[in-house]
């Protein structure tokens, strides 16, 4: 365990992008870049790192960056006529240092807030007016926490409807050691069947070859075990009902340019997300979404 000043540092990263490196007092840290808004970096009291990112990720626009926690909005995946997974994990985020008191409650962790806003560029793909506010806080635990607030600011009195997902990839010893429990029992749509609809029979996830699902209004608490480092990450998540587990395995980690061949063994993406539902905001509204990863409860 190191002590140090708890403090929020913005710096270059990789390619010169700017980054913020959040630092709390017994050691623990976040680094998130402001293209995408993008935690590539989580470490515990000891130093330990508990997201994955890929040796070959590629930190150069607009190619999103892989691994991390790439911010999927305003679509998940293929669900609408954008990009795959929509245009917020490749913009240019800004620091806002005047947020609404309101938007985000007080909290006594290091944070930094983000704010994406659509140019004029993003309206002629996605004409709607928002602002995107993400808080991304360490807490004095070593918590890693997301709360994002999203609000149609468009004042011609136009709904819209977005789908999210905080597309988190943890990193694992190994994925043959790694158990997801939480998923018991539900519903889920199996992203390899053309998102058929099926029902979890098994208490536990465990994963030997591609797996691709979103399970659907799970708990609010889900588990991913690592029996490889004896490391759990618990998994709390508000106003994000549903939750998507993928790894590529083999065969698509082939196809996938920005992973080496063998890292899928080394990830498991656990995603707390709004699929199944999409969200609705009619101008002037807000959404609230909160994501908390921990390793000690
Ligand atoms: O390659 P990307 O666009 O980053 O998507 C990576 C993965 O994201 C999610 O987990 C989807 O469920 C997968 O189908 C997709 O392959």
């Amino acid at each position: 365990t190191t002590t140090g000043n708890k403090s929020v540092e913005v710096t270059k990263g990789i390619n010169g992008l700017e980054k913020v490196i959040l630092r709390q007092t017994h050691g623990s840290s976040v680094e998130v870049y402001l293209y995408g808004a993008h935690v590539t970096s989580w470490k515990n009291e000891q130093g330990e790192e508990l997201i994955f990112l890929s040796s070959k990720a590629i930190f150069s626009p607009p190619k999103p960056i892989r691994g991390g926690i790439p911010t999927v909005f305003p679509q998940f995946s293929n669900l609408g006529s954008l990009q795959s997974h929509g245009f917020a994990r490749n913009r240019f985020w800004t620091i806002d240092n005047k947020p609404s008191p309101d938007t985000f409650k007080v909290t006594n962790g290091v944070f930094v807030d983000l704010l994406l806003k659509p140019t004029e560029e993003d309206l002629k793909i996605w004409p709607h007016r928002f602002e995107f506010r993400m808080r991304v806080t360490l807490t004095p635990g070593g918590d890693l926490v997301l709360t994002s607030c999203i609000r149609n600011t468009d004042d011609v009195g136009k709904p819209f409807t977005f789908t999210f997902a905080h597309h988190t990839y943890f990193s694992v010893s190994n994925i043959s050691e790694v158990e997801v429990k939480g998923m018991a029992k539900l519903d889920y749509l199996d992203n390899l069947q053309n998102r058929t609809r099926f029902t979890e029979t098994k208490d536990t996830i465990t994963i030997d070859s591609e797996f691709d699902r979103i399970y659907l209004s799970t708990p609010k608490k889900v588990a991913v075990l690592d029996h490889g480092n004896k490391r759990t990450v618990f998994v709390r998540k508000d106003g994000l009902p549903d939750a998507v587990v993928w790894n590529p395995w083999e065969k698509k980690a082939k196809t996938i340019v920005d992973l080496r061949e063998d890292e899928y063994k080394y990830m498991i993406a656990v995603e707390a997300a709004a699929i199944e539902k999409p969200v609705t905001l009619q101008p002037g509204e807000e959404w609230k979404g909160r994501l908390e990863l921990s390793t000690r409860h």
